[in-house]
């Protein structure tokens, strides 16, 4: 495998704690889940701390912090509470996540160009703890523009439109639009990494898109490891990426 084609799994795991705190139980437990993704092959492991706690908990978080052997990508809402949080878990990645209550997942990317000031400054504010800040965004020009222009390092393209599309015709046009966006993200000098919403029957084409970073990847993985279990369920990702990329 060279640079040129390799390609990196984030496992999320924030659907196993769904089913958690679904009863309140104390099974199934995602820092399992976590392990058993590490050792089938997951280049990381992503955890979305919501406002709402709806999934993943603190706990969850600062005992992954503890026992990971590879890293965190700690995905976050822009705001006081998960800063300082941010600060005292000392993750290796930070995503910053646009975050509604209402909302059933993530529906847009953060708006970066609009609030420039504020999100450039808690980018520096986690750099100070060696925390490498993506910026979760829609693949359009003017906020991988305001990404690299506030000296984020790295942008995660939100394949969501992608992976919601319903024709063949907007499927190509969606794919058209992430592929522009990681080759103008990566001419302005960012890290792209992509994720939301993709699935063992759509993952390809976008593992395949020259300079693609890393993939973050949950709820497929967490559904499908219900017939075949966690770790052949990250194997079969990974290696549906790997084929993809080795192809570019
Ligand atoms: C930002 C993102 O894409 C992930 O956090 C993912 O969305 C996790 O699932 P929920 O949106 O259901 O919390
Ligand atoms: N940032 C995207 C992510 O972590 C996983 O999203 P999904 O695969 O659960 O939709």
């Amino acid at each position: 495998m060279t640079e040129a084609n390799r390609i990196l799994l984030g496992v999320n795991i924030d659907h196993v704690a769904t089913l958690r705190q679904a009863r309140g139980t104390r099974y199934p437990d995602p820092l399992k889940a976590a392990l058993d993704a590490e050792e089938a092959g997951a280049d990381g492991i992503t955890v979305h701390l919501r406002e709402d706690r709806r999934h993943i908990q603190e706990r969850d978080v600062r005992v992954l912090k503890e026992v990971l052997q590879t890293r965190m990508n700690f995905e976050m809402g822009v705001t006081e509470e998960m800063l300082a949080f941010a600060e005292l878990i000392r993750p290796a990645h930070a995503c910053f996540v646009p975050e509604t209550r209402q909302e059933l997942t993530t529906e847009g990317g953060l708006d970066v160009a609009g609030q420039e000031a504020r999100i450039r400054a808690a980018v520096e504010r986690l750099a100070r703890i060696g925390c490498e800040v993506s910026l979760f965004i829609d693949a359009e020009p003017q906020q991988i523009e305001a990404a690299a222009r506030i000296g984020a390092p790295a942008v995660e393209l939100h394949t969501g439109r992608y992976a919601d599309a319903h024709t063949p015709a907007e499927t190509a046009r969606e794919l058209a639009r992430i592929r522009d966006g990681v080759e103008y993200g990566l001419s302005h000098g960012l890290i792209v990494n992509a994720g939301h919403g993709l699935h063992y029957h759509n993952v390809e084409p976008v593992a395949a898109i020259p300079g693609m970073h890393e993939l973050n990847i949950g709820h497929a993985i967490v559904a499908h490891a219900l017939f075949v279990g966690f770790k052949a369920a990250v194997q079969e990702m990974k290696l549906l990426m790997v084929g993809a990329a080795s192809r570019r």
